[in-house]
């Protein structure tokens, strides 16, 4: 009896599968793949990438930097981590006519990659009307159109390229953090307000020195405190754990008081020395804005500060 109902399953196994740049992973692309993954046993996403095409698509983009194999590859894998049944694959078109010029060398290039995982497919879904009739002569299967006329999540990639920031909520929650703008805004006293000011303006989140706050709430005689070689080490990796942790709930832009180059020169000045991790943090973790109270005059109001800062972050996110 057990027999007879795998066998029977296994018959009944539909294998589907999803084609995509996912320049940027998006709410559209999202939808399509669960509806897609409803419909099937197992669903396998294609992840095409062709190195000249995708820098193409950044220059001619506003996007802040250029998405690689790999951070495409991880929104895809982060966004579909619970669902047992979906599976990534990464698809090289490398020297493949680009689309739609391509049909046949294409198909064979995908093929390949299905024979590799023993992946037989039943059913491609799409939500392009034109490709349908491809995608039957070419793979023999059925094809499922889904939502052509994108009703229910009405974005394009090509939109959240062009502007990132207007189309915020359409990008996929777990591609945001690769979009968010790093804003450090650094000064003392009445200026150390600002970039917690511009977190609330902007409704997002504000990181502050970590390792300083804490240093502050332990010792109670800090007037006098010298930090070490070490502290400054400590801070860095503090603050860089912070910023990874706020980015995850940014919303578009995030404000610091402190970005690693401010935090190497300190080291720098202090030492007569560099260091080489706070060198790697410098270069691997660069900021989209650097502020601080030096560019301003010391007659400025602080509304005239914030409205000049306020220009700025405007700047960046259009
Ligand atoms: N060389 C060739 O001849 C050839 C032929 C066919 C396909 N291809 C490749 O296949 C891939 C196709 O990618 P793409 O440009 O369609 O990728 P994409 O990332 O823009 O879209 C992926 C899928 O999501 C669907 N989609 C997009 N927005 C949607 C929304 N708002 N709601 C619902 N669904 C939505 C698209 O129709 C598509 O089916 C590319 O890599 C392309 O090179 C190449």
């Amino acid at each position: 009896m057990t027999g007879i109902m795998n066998i029977s399953s296994v018959a009944t196994h539909q294998i589907g599968l999803v084609f995509g740049k996912f320049y940027p992973l998006h709410c559209g692309h999202i939808y399509l793949i669960e509806k897609a993954a409803s419909q099937v046993d197992e669903l396998h996403i294609l992840l095409g990438c062709e190195q000249n095409r995708d820098l193409k698509l950044f220059q001619d983009s506003h996007m802040p930097r250029q998405p690689g194999v790999e951070d495409r590859f991880l929104w895809l894998q982060k966004t579909f981590k619970n669902r047992h049944n979906v599976h990534t694959h990464v698809l090289d078109e490398a020297g493949i006519a680009s689309y739609p010029n391509g049909w046949q060398d294409w198909s064979d290039r995908v093929k390949s990659i299905l024979d590799k995982h023993h992946v037989v497919p039943s059913v491609i879904f799409t939500s392009e009307p034109q490709d349908v009739e491809h995608y039957k002569h070419y793979f023999q299967t059925a094809v499922k159109l889904i939502d052509a006329d994108r009703d229910f999540v009405n974005i394009s990639a090509t939109k959240i390229r062009q502007q990132p920031y207007d189309n915020w909520h359409f990008i996929a929650q777990k591609a945001r953090p690769f979009f968010i703008k790093r804003i450090a805004i650094i000064g003392r006293s009445e200026f150390s307000k600002v970039p917690k000011q511009l977190a609330n303006i902007y409704n997002t989140e504000y990181v502050g020195n970590g390792y300083v706050n804490y240093i502050n709430c332990s010792y109670q005689d800090n007037a006098n405190l010298v930090f070490n070689k070490s502290d400054y080490i400590s801070m860095a990796k503090l603050h860089a754990e912070r910023l990874h942790a706020a980015s995850l709930s940014a919303n578009r832009v995030l404000f610091t008081s402190l970005d690693f180059r401010t935090l190497h020169h300190y080291y720098q000045t202090a030492f007569q020395s560099s260091n080489t991790i706070l060198q790697e943090l410098e270069e691997n973790y660069p900021f989209d804005l650097i502020i601080n109270e030096t560019d301003f005059d010391d007659c400025d109001s602080a509304l005239s500060v914030v409205e000049e800062i306020l220009k700025m972050v405007e700047k960046q996110l259009h």
